[in-house]
């Protein structure tokens, strides 16, 4: 599986693209970061079952290297959410099902990156 993720990140690497690896537990993170991946996904959903643990990217950042773009993933719903990630570590969110239901979407980006930056927000 290492030796496939390595090939395709060089695909990659070859076509000028950035990979987004996305993983969901600690030894599919170690393979990623051996096999080179410059940004890493960790998803909160367990896609074998659909569940969505919120704590599961935070408890695993502290395996992926600084120098490697970390995305939070699934299950961010509020901006209380995106604060959260931003202060355990997180360089990006991957939002979903949020921005789909959202009644305003260009309202709800907008609380949603001002959270990312550390900005204060009277909505959520
Ligand atoms: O990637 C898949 O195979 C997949 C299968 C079934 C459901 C979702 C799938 N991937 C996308 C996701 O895991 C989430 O939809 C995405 O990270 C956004 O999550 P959310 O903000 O909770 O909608």
């Amino acid at each position: 599986m290492k030796k496939k993720l390595t090939h395709y990140l060089t695909i990659c690497d070859t076509l000028g693209l950035d990979a987004l690896v996305e993983t969901h537990d600690e030894e599919e993170i170690k393979m990623a970061v051996s096999a080179g991946a410059g940004v890493i996904g960790v998803n909160n959903r367990n896609l074998k079952d659909f569940s969505v643990d919120f704590s599961n990217a935070v408890k695993l950042r502290h395996l992926i290297p600084e120098e490697v773009i970390y995305v939070a993933e699934s299950g961010v719903s509020r901006i209380s959410d995106v604060e959260a990630l931003r202060q355990a570590g997180a360089d990006a969110v991957l939002m979903g099902e949020v921005m789909m239901r959202a009644k305003d979407q260009k309202a709800t980006l907008k609380a949603m990156k001002s959270a990312a930056a550390g900005v204060d927000n009277d909505c959520d």
